[in-house]
Parts: C-alpha cells; sequence; structure tokens
C-alpha cells in the first residue's frame, strides 16, 4: 500500500494527495457512500489506474480531483492546493464524445486555449504540434461527424494535452471503442504520454489496458470503497508492443484479476440479495 507520508497535504508540492476522502450522494431514497476513506497519492511522471466493480466509485473519484464533485470527507490536493472545484493545470476526458461537431478537428484542439485566451497563432500552431502527435494530420479541416469513433477520442486526448495540464484525468476513455482500436489509441497515448509524463489518473473496466499503460494499479473495493491494493507494475519502459506476452505481465494481470473478482462477487452478490 501506498502510505500517506506524514507531511501535511497541503505541503507535498508535487503530488495529487488523497486524504482520507470520501463521497456520500444524499437521494431521494435515502444516502449513497459511495467512497469511504480513500488515502494514496500521485507523485510527478506517474501513470496511475484505478480498476474495481461496476458502481464502485471510481468516477466519483476521478470527479473529485476534477473539482465537479466536493467531497463529503477529507479533501483533495495538488501541489499543495486544496481542490476546491476545476482547476486550470487539470484536464478532462471522458467516454463519451465530447467533440464540437461543429467545429473543425483544429478548432477543436485549440478550444480550450482560446477559452484561456492564448493569441490565435499561438493557439494554432500548439493545436497543430498535437494534431501531428495523435496523427490526425490529414484531418485537422474535417469535422467530427466525417471522422471515427477512435479519431473523435484522439481529438479528445489532443484537446486536453494542448492545455498541458499537470494532471490529466481519464474516465473511460476508450469505453466506447472497439478492442482493436482501443489498442491502438492505448499505444498512442502511451507514446504521447511518454514525452508529456504528466500525472495520469486513468479509469478502466479493461485490465490488461491497465497493466500495459500504468505505473501503478489501484484496485477499489466494493461500494463503499476503498482502495483495496495498490499493485506496483514494475515492467520497463518504453513499453513495446510484446510488453503483453511477458511472464511478469501476466503475473501482474492475473493477480489484479484475483483481487477485482473478489470485489465484484461481492457486488454481485449484493445486487443479488437485493433483487
Ligand atoms: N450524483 C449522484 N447521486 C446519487 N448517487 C450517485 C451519484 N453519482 C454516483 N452515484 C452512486 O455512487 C456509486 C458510485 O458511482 P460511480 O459512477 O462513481 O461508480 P463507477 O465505479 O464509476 O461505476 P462504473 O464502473 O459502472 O462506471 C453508485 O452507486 C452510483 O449509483
Amino acid at each position: 500500500m501506498n502510505q500517506i507520508a506524514t507531511l501535511p497535504s497541503t505541503q507535498r508540492q508535487h503530488e495529487v494527495v488523497f486524504d482520507n476522502i470520501g463521497m456520500t450522494f444524499q437521494t431521494s431514497t435515502g444516502a449513497t457512500q459511495a467512497v469511504a476513506n480513500v488515502t494514496g497519492s500521485i507523485p510527478e511522471h506517474k501513470f496511475i489506474s484505478v480498476i474495481g466493480p461496476s458502481g464502485c466509485g471510481k468516477s466519483t473519484l476521478l470527479d473529485m480531483v476534477g473539482g465537479l464533485l466536493k467531497p463529503t470527507q477529507g479533501s483533495v490536493t495538488i501541489d499543495g492546493e486544496q481542490v476546491t472545484g476545476p482547476r486550470r493545470d487539470t484536464a478532462m476526458v471522458f467516454q463519451e464524445d465530447s467533440t464540437l461537431h461543429w467545429r473543425s478537428v483544429l478548432d477543436n484542439i485549440a478550444f480550450g486555449l482560446e477559452v484561456k485566451g492564448m493569441p490565435k497563432s499561438e493557439r494554432y500552431d500548439r493545436a497543430r504540434a498535437m494534431i501531428e502527435l495523435v496523427g490526425l494530420r490529414q484531418f485537422e479541416d474535417h469535422r467530427p461527424g466525417q471522422l471515427s469513433g477512435g479519431m473523435k477520442q484522439r481529438v479528445a486526448i489532443a484537446r486536453a494535452l494542448a492545455l498541458e495540464p499537470r494532471v490529466l484525468l481519464m474516465d473511460e476513455p476508450f469505453g466506447a471503442l472497439d478492442q482493436q482500436t482501443r489498442q491502438f489509441v492505448g499505444r498512442e497515448l502511451l507514446n504521447i504520454w511518454e514525452e508529456t509524463r504528466n500525472r495520469v489518473l486513468f479509469i478502466t473496466h479493461d485490465i490488461q489496458e491497465a497493466v500495459y499503460l500504468s505505473d501503478e494499479v489501484w484496485v477499489m473495493s466494493a461500494r463503499p470503497s476503498v482502495v483495496k491494493e495498490v499493485v506496483k507494475v514494475d515492467l520497463p519502459r518504453p513499453r513495446p508492443e510484446g510488453t503483453h506476452a511477458l511472464p511478469r505481465f501476466r503475473e501482474i494481470q492475473d493477480h489484479l484479476w484475483e483481487l477485482v473478482k473478489v470485489e465484484a462477487e461481492k457486488t454481485l452478490g449484493a445486487g443479488a440479495q437485493s433483487a
């Protein structure tokens, strides 16, 4: 387990710190405790994936880091500052298509920079560099409606990366893609990340994807969730295509699968009892 250092979270300048955070939703039918006590940290240059059974609170956790939800317990700090709302140094990518369908690929990627007030020539220069990076050079004048699902997600990733975020939050960004496209875009993300090395919190249901991309995989328990185990992925980087076939890769994958299976059974068992 990752242990929180004794230094107060506000003094930990280069980390995203989860300090005993929890979230209880109040609804008309009562309270739902989604996240119980999550403690952990994302140091600089680390890629962290979060896996766990459906409905255990992964998106809730990510939304608390992104400032979209306020924890009902504890706090999140980024580089020593408490998160109280969306921040300029944090970017998010979701599963749903978030492209602006009336704008070209170039204008989609430049959008966040425009909002930030960056001068036109500078933002187009940066957007074009990102287009190059995600392999969409021939498509810069296309509209999202003319692109495949995988290409649209590459636009969304490029738009987030153009902001040069210190923290990149991704909630099942490849969830709507077919398996082949998913692997291709995943490899592409990893290649880009090798250059940017910003801190990433990545939510996925795909254990193989989590192992391939990450430095650490956090396994969340059934709800109310805690981080049940932090599994270090001690595979060398960069990770070429054959990485999936390494015995160590399989070992980590199998270990994660066992952990998730136990938690999923608890979730499904609870569901069956209340059905
Ligand atoms: N705004 C909300 N109001 C009430 N309950 C909510 C709200 N958002 C989430 N929940 C509940 O909190 C729990 C965790 O939801 P969350 O979406 O974080 O899970 P998840 O692990 O991301 O799920 P999945 O893997 O299926 O996407 C669920 O029981 C969900 O019903």
